[in-house]
Parts: structure tokens; sequence; C-alpha cells
């Protein structure tokens, strides 16, 4: 490559900036697989002979089934290829794979085959390593009646499978790709078409997160062009979008995909605050929107706007009155075009109306000599301080910021909500609007003010002139290189709001406007929604369900349904369930893989509630190695975090809404009854609550939980 590089001639200046951009290409590349990456190499798949001899772009060969006659009648059979599966493709040096990239096709045998459908594979192989170690083999055999064999000798079985090695691990506070494990169903997902929308629901645990991130990977990998930068992840709390951040970089594409949190999808606002459930249902619910294009309306009102307007035109001093200004603004307001781009209309109007007012209109019959008189009179008149200024004062440009804080007045409030939001409703959400921040739900009205405000186009500012530029002439060119430059910069900020591919985790939880603020982030977008209903913490799930196919529009829908729980042993999965059914009667939980034999235990609070938490948190701290959780009602939160003082970083305390999508070795859950009594939603959140655990759950109860002899909270009964 350097010697490539070094090269000064290289025939035709075509061929010059080929080889750059070959230089360019292989320095990248190189760059991939220098850096250090945790598992390069995790895969292999021992492959019977295929049924025709063709092979694929990667070098594999394509066929997915075996050959006649490849396993023999005895059951015997032999390897025909092996396939090595990494995180990027490598080739030797004379263009035969050596490792297959996970995401193309020769890789879809090591994740789809599976004993019920092999296809040709015998045996999957994971191989766990660090740098240049390997730690450990996992072996799965997808045709365990079959003796095969390899260059002779027998195929050898290391291991319990990968799946369960990977399952039985202790967590961080960041999540881990699962690259070397997915499963058949999930990769489905992983691999479904970009066009239109690819729907999934799942259950808890079932991988939907994950699944998320790897698609995201997936389709970098099959269109880079159209995708990179423009792949956006939604992502319900900050909380979450730290777990997961790790897992894009860990399959080698740092920096390609936006991972944002629904509080922070508006730039220059982020949300520091939550609402109480009351205020969070009416700020998320569509009857915002009437409310939001009122206040927008109303707040040109405030600021003192003048009473009335006095100018000197002609020599004559004109004057608008009260009544007559109210008229022109309601005049120039009709219509649902943005507010702020509708000032040259008002101002329009009151030269129409001052120009009535002089008398002048009559004075020429002559339609040139009176079109002349007019322009000349609205010269004389807008060039004036004080029509300026009036204009500024009594119409002006309005930010979202400001329209929001206007709503915090509770009289205004109940007047631009009347007939859509009772009184109550309208003083609990004024009065949420005057703390110090911003709430999640602020921010999707924010964004919806930003669209029925408009922004106004900026003059263009005319640069200085460098003397020096003057003197070479330069100044001829700089202008119009600096112009489409700066049409470039604009182009791309609008490029940057608006996305290729969204993928949507916990859509359940989206509120409608929360919908309507994502789906003008993905307009012309394709999409992947995953979700789960029976985890909604939203009240009304019809309206969200509305707002979402808005948002979409009329594309063509993918269904995909993950049905294995990979997260919870069945012993807590089974607890989960008995709330599940109260939930959301009639679902079906998803199938836990794996069982632990321990059982979730019950505590009933002694007196002290903040001492009998601490004192469970610390027992499973000493029983895991990794994470444990404590989930409580939102509103313990802070009191929640001083009991667990002082226990160090593996264990947290978090809110019952904070809980979302993450995950932890251990859990306590505080009062299920107070988390279910939250909300209309709380039964689905404390379902939420329940299923965080990959191995040990405690459930601490006390008098408002009805606990039985044993501990179990009613909630928790059969
Ligand atoms: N194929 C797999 N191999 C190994 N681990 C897996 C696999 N699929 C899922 N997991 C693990 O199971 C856990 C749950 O996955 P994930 O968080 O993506 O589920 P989810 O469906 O988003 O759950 P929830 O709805 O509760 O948020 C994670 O630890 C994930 O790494």
């Amino acid at each position: 490559m350097r010697d490539a590089a070094q090269r000064g001639q290289v025939g035709t200046p075509g061929a010059l900036a080929e080889r750059d951009a070959q230089v360019f290409r292989a320095g990248l590349h190189l760059n991939r697989l220098n850096s250090e990456y945790e598992d390069f190499l995790f895969g292999r798949i021992d492959l019977l002979r295929g049924k025709d001899g063709k092979k694929g772009p990667d070098g594999a060969y394509t066929a997915v089934e075996p050959a006649e006659g490849a396993v023999r009648p005895d059951n015997t059979a032999d390897i025909a290829e092996t396939l090595h599966i990494g995180r990027i493709g490598v080739l030797d040096e004379n263009y035969a794979p050596l490792v297959i990239d996970w995401r193309a096709p020769a890789a879809a045998p090591f994740y789809r085959s599976t004993p019920v459908d092999p296809g040709r594979v015998v045996r999957r192989r994971v191989i766990r390593s660090k740098g240049r170690r390997v730690l450990g083999v996992e072996d799965d055999l997808m045709r365990p009646e079959l003796k095969a064999s390899l260059n002779g000798r027998e195929l050898p079985v290391i291991g319990d499978g990968a799946l369960m090695a990977a399952l039985g691990q202790a967590r961080t506070h960041t999540m881990r790709d699962i690259v070397a494990s997915i499963q058949a169903e999930q990769d489905q997902v992983i691999r479904a078409p970009a066009a239109s929308v690819t729907y999934v629901e799942g259950g808890p645990g079932t991988g939907k997160t994950a699944v998320a991130l790897h698609r995201a990977a997936y389709l970098l990998y099959q269109d880079r062009r159209r995708y990179a930068g423009g792949i956006l992840i939604v992502s319900p709390t900050p909380l979450l979008v730290a777990y997961t951040e790790g897992v894009l970089p860990s399959l080698g594409e740092e920096g390609q995909v936006a991972i944002r949190a629904l509080g922070s999808l508006v730039d220059g606002a982020e949300a520091t605050l939550y609402d109480s459930p009351s205020v969070a249902r009416v700020k998320g619910s569509y009857r915002m929107l009437k409310v939001l294009r009122k206040a927008a309306r109303g707040a040109l009102e405030l600021n003192d706007s003048p009473a009335r307007l006095r100018v000197v035109a002609f020599g004559r001093r004109l004057e608008l009155q009260a009544g007559e200004l109210e008229r022109i603004r309601r005049t120039a307001l009709g219509g649902t075009a943005p507010v702020n781009l509708l000032r040259p209309r008002a101002r329009r109007l009151l030269l129409d109306a001052l120009w009535e007012r002089s008398g002048a209109a009559n004075r020429h019959t002559d339609p040139e000599l009176a079109a002349e008189l007019r322009s000349s009179f609205d010269e004389d008149v807008t060039s004036e301080d004080e029509f300026i200024a009036f204009l500024d004062a009594w119409w002006p440009e309005l930010t979202p910021a400001a329209v929001l804080d206007a709503m915090a007045d509770e009289r205004r409030l109940v007047r631009w909500s009347r007939r859509i939001l009772d009184q109550g409703e309208a003083r609990r959400v004024a009065r949420s609007l005057r703390r110090d921040g911003w709430s999640v739900h602020d921010i999707a009205l924010l964004d919806e003010l930003q669209a029925i405000l408009g922004t106004p186009p900026r003059p263009r500012k005319k640069r200085e002139i460098d003397p020096l530029d003057q003197l070479t002439g330069l100044e001829e060119l700089m202008p119009v290189r600096e112009e489409t430059q700066r049409e470039r910069a604009e182009r791309l900020a609008q490029e940057r709001v608006e996305y290729a591919h969204v993928i949507v985790d916990e859509a359940q939880d989206l509120t409608p406007m929360q919908w309507r603020m994502v789906g003008r982030r993905g307009r012309h977008a394709t999409w992947t929604i995953v979700g789960d209903p029976a985890q909604s913490s939203w009240s009304d799930p019809d309206e969200a369900a509305h707002a979402r196919d808005e948002a979409l529009g009329s594309r063509p829908r993918r269904r995909f349904e993950l049905t294995v729980n990979y997260r919870n042993p069945a012993e807590i999965a089974d607890l989960a369930s008995k709330v599940l059914a109260l939930a959301m009667p009639g679902s079906r939980a998803p199938r836990a893989v794996r069982s632990t034999g321990v059982k979730p235990r019950f505590a009933v609070v002694d007196g002290d509630l903040g001492a009998t938490v601490r004192a469970e948190a610390a027992r499973l701290l000493e029983r895991v190695d990794g994470t444990v959780g404590v989930v409580v009602a939102m509103q313990r939160r802070a009191e929640a975090r001083r009991w667990l003082g002082g226990l160090g970083d593996r264990v947290v305390a978090l809110g019952s809404l904070e809980a979302k999508g993450l995950e932890y070795d251990a859990t306590v859950v505080v009062s299920p009854a107070e988390i279910a009594d939250e909300s209309p939603a709380g039964l689905r959140v404390l379902y939420v609550a329940l299923t965080r655990a990959t191995q040990q759950l405690t459930v601490v109860s006390d008098g408002r939980d009805e606990p039985d002899a044993a501990g179990v909270p009613d909630l928790l009964r059969d």
C-alpha cells in the first residue's frame, strides 16, 4: 500500500485518481482490521456437500440444502466445507474467504440453521476469545444423529451450546452484542429487506433491542452509501441509550448510527424532568395539538402587544385602533400556515388598511399612476422607525420555548385550552411548565411548536471583502464558492433531521405527540418498529396506535413475532406472567429458555422500608457477580438512592419508568401495589419491573401489598 501511495506516476490522471481511491479504501480496511475487536472471529460452521457447486460473491458455496448422497445410508457423512464467521470479512491472497462477515449471505446458515431445519450445517461452533487468546469454545450439533468426519477424523463436540453460555454470563451496565449467538427467528428480522415498515412484536427479553441494533449494522452492510449516518434509533430513556451505545461500535460500526432518547430528539433542548402520570397523559395526547395551535397564535398578543399603530405618510398622521388591528391579525392568521411565516402577510394587510385610511386610493384613476403612488406610500410607511418597531412588537418572531413559557400562565392556558382540556388539567399542565427545565413530554411539544411556528428565511449575510482578494481578483470567485458551501451546509443540516431509516425501540411507549415528533424525522424513511403492547406505559394504546399509523402513512408492513425469552429464567418469567394475565388478559408470555432452580424471594417490610430494601439488595450483591437493580415507584427514586448509599456501583436504584429495556443479574422490586397504583398503565409498568432480572428476583412488600403468610403480595398470587 505504501508503495502504491508513493508512486508518483501511474499512467493517466484517471488512473492516478483511481489509485488514490484504492489506497484510501485499503487504508480504511486495514484500520478496521488493526482495531482491537473483542471476539474478532467468533464462529465456524462445518457443512455437508451442497446440491450444486455454485459459489457466491464471498467465495462460499451458495447451496442451502445438502446434495443427494451427502449423508450415506449408515448415517455417516464427510464435512465438505468449513466457514469461519467474524465481525468483518477477510480474504486470503487468492481472494478466497478466510473470514466471512457475519452479515454476508454465506453467514446466514450460521444463524438460521436449527436441529429442526439444519440445511447443510452439521456443527456450529462459537469461539470466545480475547485478543489472540481463545477463552472457550461452545458447539451446537444441528444433526446430532449423524457421525460426521472431517479429513478422515470424527468431528469433536465441545461445551453445552453457545446460547446457554452467553445467557448465563454476569451482566454489566452495558449491553453486549449477540453476534455469536443470534437465533433463527431473530436473524429473520435482522436480515429482513429494508423497504417500507418492519414491525416486530415480542415479550420481555426476546431480544428486540438486540435485534434492532444488529439490524442497523446489517442495513449499513447492505447499503452503506444509503445508510451511513442516516439511521436513527429512538430509545425511550437516556439510561437505555447509555446501556446500548457500545453495541454498534463492537460490531465495527462506530459513529454511523444516531441513538437518541425521546427526550433528546430536539437539538438544543434536553429533557431532565418527569411529569406526573396525570400531566403526562394530557401532554402526550392528541388534544395538545389543538391547544398548541391556539397557544402559538395567542402568544402573538403577549409582550404588551401595542394597542394602536400611528404613522405619518404623505405628510398625514394615520392611525389604526385596537379593534382594527385585531381584525387584521385574525385575517392574517386564517388557515394553517406557520405563524412566523405569516408576518409578511400581516404587514401587507396593515399597509392596505393604512392606504385605505389615507384616502389616497381615489386620487388617480390611471392604474399605472395609482400603482406608483401606492408603492411610494408603502415605501414611506415601511421606512418609518415607528412602523418597524410596531411590527416587531405586534408580530414578534416566536420560538417554541417562548410559547411553552407563555403556556405556564394558568389563566392564559385555561383560555387557550377551553373546550379541549378541563380546567384542572389546564392548571396542572401550566404548573408543570413553570418548573426549571423540560420534561420528556415537553420535548415533543417543542417539536410540534417548531412545525406550527416555522422558521422564517434569514436574510443572507454579505461577506466582507478582503482587500487582498480585490488585488488578486479572487473576490470574483470567492462569493460563488462561499455561497454553494453555505447552501450545502444548510442542506446537510436539513437532511440530518430526516433519516433514511428510523428504528423505534420500545415503540409501545410513544405517545401520540411523540409519534408525530418521530414521524417528522422519517417522512421519506423506511422503518423498523419493535415493541411489546403488554409493556406499554401509555394509558390509551388505541390512540397511540392511531398516531403510529399516521406517522407511518400507507407504507406496507412486514410483521414478525419473537417468541423466546432469553433474559428471565422460567422461575421469574412464571411469576411475571401472573401480572401479565391482569394487565393484558389473554396475551401469551414468551417461552423462557432456561431455568436456574432459584425461586423468587418474597420479603415483607418489618418497620423500616429503606432498611429492608437495603438488606435485600446487599444480600443479592453477595449472590450474583454482576449488577443489582432496585426498582421503585417513580416518586421514591431519590429516597431509594439514599437507601443504597455506600453499597457500591454494582447496585442502582431506578424509578419504574426508568427500568424500561434494562436488565440486571438480580433485581429488587419494591411494593408491586405502589407501582401498579401509580398510573392507569401501572400493571403494565409492574410487568416491566418484574422482567428485568437474568438470575434472581426479590419482591419487597409492605402493608398495601397485602402479603400472605409466605410474603407473596396479593397481585402476585394465583
Ligand atoms: N440470541 C441471543 N444470544 C444471546 N443473548 C441474547 C440473544 N437474544 C437476546 N439475548 C439477550 O437477552 C437479553 C434481552 O434482550 P433484549 O434486551 O434485546 O430484549 P427485549 O426484547 O428488548 O426486552 P424488553 O422488551 O424487556 O426490553 C439481553 O441480555 C440480550 O443480550
